[in-house]
């Protein structure tokens, strides 16, 4: 059996398209744009990537897109500064603040300024907090795009045993609580967990976000399971170059899966695509409007 490799990139395209038809329908007929802010501390390589990509498709999509650099010797006062002229302004509906962020600035009193309408990210606690219970909330990119990948593969999700590999604030807990939503049964594992590779034999679904790479090796999938890699890891490869691997050893693990998300272009470019959408539905509750249905 060869597992069917799950295309994020051509879903993000799909997504992505959307998000265009619907700013251009709110150009139209309100006169409105939506803005994204990303704020960029430092100068990790990786995270310029990154900033670039999103920088690149919110333009792409019709949307306002501002990019603010800081030196990674800003104080924890400057950036606090900077989310409260963003939070101030109108013509700016969402707002990310890449993380990490540099030691001597809390994130968590970063993440907390963040006006939570304007949460794109989905990491201020309210929305946590209105997520977990079932209320209106921004939801965060990452697992929001892994769930969309899930249901269409998939379809119905209930009753499914799904493991999540990685507890973090971003990326794993919000996606066991998204899962639990979607009413599977769900185990995540972590540092501490016991015989994970057992741990993870029990799912039907298995997300890795761990940030090690390719530490979910092929025999410890259930044939058939669906597998989703969330991980962005840049190895040395045989030729001195760099390259991108995930977290789970993808040769081995397609051998056995029924689906997988490969990297680069499975979870990276729908998390970015979901970063659009999580602006536009910001904008319009922000400006009272409708989401347009195109
Ligand atoms: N594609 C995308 O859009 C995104 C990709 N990423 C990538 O996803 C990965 C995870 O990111 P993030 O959640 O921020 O990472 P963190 O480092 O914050 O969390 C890693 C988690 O993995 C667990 N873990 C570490 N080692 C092991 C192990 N040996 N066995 C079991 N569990 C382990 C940790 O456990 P413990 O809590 O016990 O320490 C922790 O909960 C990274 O590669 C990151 O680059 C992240 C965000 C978005
Ligand atoms: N506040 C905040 N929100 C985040 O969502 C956030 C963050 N901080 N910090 C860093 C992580 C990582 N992350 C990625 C997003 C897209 C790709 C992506 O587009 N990847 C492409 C291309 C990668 C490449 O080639 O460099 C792919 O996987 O195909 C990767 C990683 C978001 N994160
Ligand atoms: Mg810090």
């Amino acid at each position: 059996m060869t597992a069917e490799i799950i295309d994020g990139k051509a879903f993000a395209e799909t997504v992505k398209a959307r998000v265009g038809r619907q700013v251009e329908a709110l150009k139209k007929n309100h006169d409105f744009t939506p803005g994204l802010a990303v704020v960029l501390v430092g100068e990790d390589p990786a995270s310029q990537v990154y900033v670039r990509n999103k920088n690149k498709s919110t333009v792409a999509a019709g949307m306002k897109s501002e990019e603010i650099r800081l030196a990674d010797t800003v104080s924890e006062e400057e950036v606090l500064a900077v989310v409260h002229r963003l939070n101030d302004d109108p013509t700016i509906h969402g707002i990310l603040v890449q993380l990490p962020l540099p030691k001597q600035v809390d994130e968590m009193a970063v993440l907390d300024a963040i006006n939570p309408e304007k949460d794109v990210d989905g990491f201020h606690v309210i929305n946590t907090g209105r997520q977990a219970v079932g209320l209106p909330a921004m939801v965060p990119c990452t697992p929001l795009g892994c769930i969309m990948m899930l249901k269409d593969r998939l379809g119905d999700l209930s009753g499914l045993n799904a493991v999540v590999v990685g507890r973090s604030n971003i990326v794993g807990k919000p996606m066991a609580s998204l899962l639990l939503a979607e009413n599977c049964t769900v185990t995540i594992a972590h540092s501490r967990t016991k015989d994970l590779p057992a741990v993870v034999r029990g799912a039907d679904i298995v997300v890795a976000a761990v940030g090690r790479p390719e530490m979910v090796r092929g025999d410890w999938i259930k044939p058939g399971a669906t597998v989703i890699d969330v991980g962005i890891n840049r190895i040395e490869g045989e030729n001195g170059k760099t390259r991108l691997v995930g977290d789970v050893a993808f040769d081995e693990a397609k051998a056995v899966a029924g689906a997988i998300t490969p990297v680069p272009g499975g979870v990276g470019p729908m998390t970015i695509a979901c970063l659009l959408a999580n602006t536009v539905t910001a904008a319009c509750r922000q400006a009272g409007l409708e989401e347009p249905q195109v």
